[in-house]
């Protein structure tokens, strides 16, 4: 590979790829500066993209010539060594080398010291100890919401600098590690809080002020299973562009955006984001960008305000005042054009009664909250009409003016107006185009765009455009470094939080909140009227009744908000706190289930009671509520686990029925349990052990008591099942051996295990057990979403 130079009066500039090289009048900070009236303070600029070189004019008065021909404003002209190039009255040539190019990388390090505290040695040595947080009484002031009011300390001891963290929430790193305790460090050490990095020798720097927001260095992507998701390349993104991400489909625009974003790292290369490696950083990056998926990531039951403040409850420094949410929140919903939309306040409008572009607006803004500086956004613009399309993509374009860098994989050739470059990928994830709209059509020798999606889907010209990642990137990082991943932000914080939010989510959803309640009284109603007397059916209903609550309470909520989980789990979110969140809020309505349930059963049987057996009934209360309750809690889990395993709710609500005709079958009640394999497979069912438990509670209420047994059984049941007498044609016995699970002649004949599990208290241990298991299941299923 040869060098590119520029070659001015003599001077030869070396040209690196995405770097931009001003032209323009002498004396005006132009790197190719041309004594000339005729030329523009700014005229033109030269960019290199490590394969070709390109022209632009920035609009000045008196036009580019290339071989005679006055170029287009605004646009990247391709030129080659034979042009003959005509500024103002000079002329430019663009000449090959010979050496070899590119010794380096683009340079990705190129902060200026920040002017007050350039000296910082000085200053800790001479103040000992210097503050760094985003309260202005600190030493070190970073006005940023990801950083703590007092964020971290540097102090000087025993002729050593010390850096240590003061709890903050998103973390101190020295070197791309969190740092736990107060730790040493020196002139070669960086520290870095938030897009900020601190050192002896530079001082603060704000990394945000790098020229790239991202640099890919010859990154490919191989999936698991073998399939090339992108072939290598390399891309600069500049800080504050608006880049369209487009191909054919299955082409890999996801991939490549979860390879930038490290939702889905590449197999190669490595990715830097505003200089920091992405890998040795991820920490601290995945806090400081922002990722919207194709599919929304809010809750639909929620207000606007609510999304928005409990995403920063969530997100943001634990320190972090309502006031300075409500401001945040203020200017996300203003930056992003959201008060126009309605006379009504947004803020108190629920999600779901947004219109498709708003909703668009509300995951953005939920992402806007940490200031990011990079907005990933896949497909943003499908779900929306041609009229929201253009308010929409304003909103973004006005962002980017404030400084954010957003790539957005798009389908459609009007997104093209509003962003400043595009990235074409070819079939089988090959990088065909990066550069400016306006020159994509006319890049690929096509009449429009879809030609050109047309040309990009056949393998043999998506070769030919191929841009292949120049000899000496690709041999910077060949295995990209492992992704250091730390402890998520305090827990308990964390499950607070969602359970206040889930809290909500349940109370806002008032239909389907009426309907829970309603279950409770409509299934026990229907037992008082089936059953005129009390017998083991009861207990068998109870129990079935409390798996159907916790598992039908539970098999929506994980998946319903996949999305949701899966953009918080990138974020910050434990798995613990977000299941345990979930176990908590379905526990209560599980529990008032349980108690409107127990105490129809209880009152009914108590106040209808069979002639003569007036003792018998449903007892003792408490026992009866909390064992019911224990039963539905372990159904809730089973539930969830269900909502973790499957990827939709259609899935999920197929297989709660084939899991609740085992509860039924196995239970010992509808059909006698009278082989061992059956046993065993009853030992797995929260049926057989929920019915057990109930009739062993039963029996121990009765165990003092003068009465032959704890159920009611008609005495003619035996003769015929059709012939139930009300009255004294009935016998009392006891609830166990009604429901017949130890069956003495089967244990004896060797047909039956029998006695395993023979206690109330080994009944509960299995539950547990039962429980238990249903809790790994849940956090494994989750962690296998983690793309990480
Ligand atoms: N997790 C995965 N495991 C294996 N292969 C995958 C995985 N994700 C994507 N792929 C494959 O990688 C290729 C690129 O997929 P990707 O989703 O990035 O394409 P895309 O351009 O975003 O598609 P679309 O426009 O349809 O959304 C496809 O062939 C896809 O089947």
């Amino acid at each position: 590979m040869e060098a590119f130079f520029l070659i001015h009066n003599g001077k030869k500039i070396k040209l690196y790829p995405e770097k931009e090289y001003t032209i323009g009048r002498k004396g005006h900070d132009a790197i190719v500066e041309i004594d000339d009236s005729s030329v523009s303070r700014k005229h033109g600029v030269i960019e290199f993209d490590g394969i070709k070189t390109y022209i632009k004019d920035t609009e000045s008065l008196n036009g580019i010539y290339i071989n005679g021909e006055k170029i287009v404003p605004n646009v990247l002209i391709e030129i080659s060594e034979n042009d003959k190039i005509n500024i103002g009255s000079k002329s430019l040539m663009i000449a090959l080398g010979g050496n070899k190019a590119l010794e380096q990388p683009p340079k990705v390090h190129n902060q200026i010291p920040e002017n007050e505290i350039s000296k910082l040695k000085e200053k800790i040595k001479k103040n000992k100890v210097l503050s760094i947080g985003r309260l202005v009484s600190n030493d070190i002031v970073i006005d940023d919401p990801t950083v703590s009011r007092q964020h971290a300390k540097l102090s000087y001891e025993n002729n050593q600098y010390f850096i240590e963290d003061l709890s903050s929430k998103n973390k101190t790193y020295l070197n791309g590690n969190e740092i736990k305790n107060k730790t040493k460090f020196g002139d070669n050490d960086v520290i870095t809080i938030s897009f900020y990095s601190i050192n002896l020798i530079e001082g603060l720097k704000d990394l945000k002020k790098e020229k790239h927001s991202i640099s890919a260095l010859s990154i490919e992507k191989v999936y698991s299973n073998g399939k090339v998701g992108l072939q290598p390349l390399s891309i600069n993104i500049k800080k504050s562009s608006f880049i369209a991400l487009m191909g054919p489909s299955g082409c890999g625009k996801s991939t490549l955006l979860k390879c930038l974003n490290g939702e889905n790292p590449a197999s190669a290369g490595e990715v830097f984001i505003h200089g920091l490696s992405l890998n040795k950083n991820f920490n601290l990056i995945k806090k400081k960008i922002g990722y919207v998926p194709q599919d929304d990531i809010i809750h639909k039951e929620l207000t606007v305000y609510k999304t928005l403040y409990y995403a920063a409850k969530l997100r943001l420094p634990d320190d972090t005042t309502d006031d300075e949410i409500n401001k945040r929140i203020t200017k996300v919903i203003k930056n992003l054009n959201l008060e126009q939309d309605e006379k009504k306040n947004i803020r108190d409008i629920k999600v779901d009664d947004l219109s498709g572009g708003q909703r668009k607006r509300i995951s953005i803004a939920v992402e806007l909250l940490t200031e990011p500086t990079i907005l990933f956004l896949d497909e943003p613009t499908s779900p929306l009409d041609p009229e929201t399309i253009e308010g929409f993509l304003k909103s973004l374009k006005s962002l980017t003016k404030e400084g954010t860098t957003i790539i957005m994989v798009t389908h459609k050739p009007e997104d093209l107006n509003y962003v400043d470059e595009v990235v074409f990928l070819g079939v089988q994830g090959h990088l065909t185009y990066k550069g400016a709209a306006g020159r994509l059509v006319s890049n690929f020798n096509v009449n429009n765009i879809v030609e050109v999606y047309s040309k990009m889907s056949n393998p043999l010209d998506v070769v030919r455009f191929y841009k292949k990642p120049i000899k000496n990137l690709e041999q910077t990082s060949i295995a990209p470094p492992e992704i250091k991943k730390d402890k998520a932000d305090s827990f308990f914080i964390q499950l607070y939080w969602m359970c206040i939010r889930y809290f909500r989510i349940k109370l806002n959803d008032k239909q389907n909140l009426i309907l829970l309640l309603a279950q409770p009284l409509i299934i026990a109603g229907l037992v008082c009227l089936v059953f005129n007397q009390f017998r083991i059916g009861v207990l068998f209903l109870m129990t079935i009744s409390a798996i159907w609550f916790g598992v039908s309470n539970a098999a929506k909520e994980i998946v319903g908000e996949i999305n949701v989980y899966k953009r918080e789990r990138m974020f910050n979110l434990k798995i613990n706190a977000y299941i345990i969140s979930k176990c908590l809020v379905l526990s209560v309505i599980a529990l008032i289930q349980t108690l409107v349930f127990v105490s129809i059963i209880y009152y009914n049987f108590q106040a209808n009671p069979v002639a003569e057996f007036e003792d018998i009934f449903l007892k003792p209360y408490i026992s009866n509520v909390l064992f019911m309750f224990y039963i539905s809690f372990s159904a809730t889990l089973i539930g969830l686990f269900l909502s973790a395993y499957f990827s939709s709710t259609e899935k999920v609500m197929t297989v709660v029925p084939i899991t609740l005709m085992p509860q039924i079958m196995l239970a010992g009640v509808m059909t006698k349990i009278d082989n061992v394999l059956v046993e065993i497979l009853s030992f797995t069912t929260l049926g057989r052990w929920g019915t057990e438990g109930f009739a062993r509670i039963q029996d121990k209420a009765f165990e003092t008591d003068e009465a032959s047994g704890s159920i009611l059984v008609p005495v003619n049941q035996v003769v015929s099942d059709n012939q139930i007498i009300d009255g004294c044609n009935c016998t009392s016995v006891n609830a166990l051996t009604s429901l017949d699970l130890y069956n003495e002649k089967l244990i004896d004949d060797g047909k039956l295990i029998g006695s395993i599990f023979n206690s109330f208290q080994a009944n509960l241990l299995v539950i547990a057990c039962i429980s238990i298991l249903a809790y790994v299941l849940i956090y494994y299923s989750l962690k296998r979403k983690d793309s990480l």
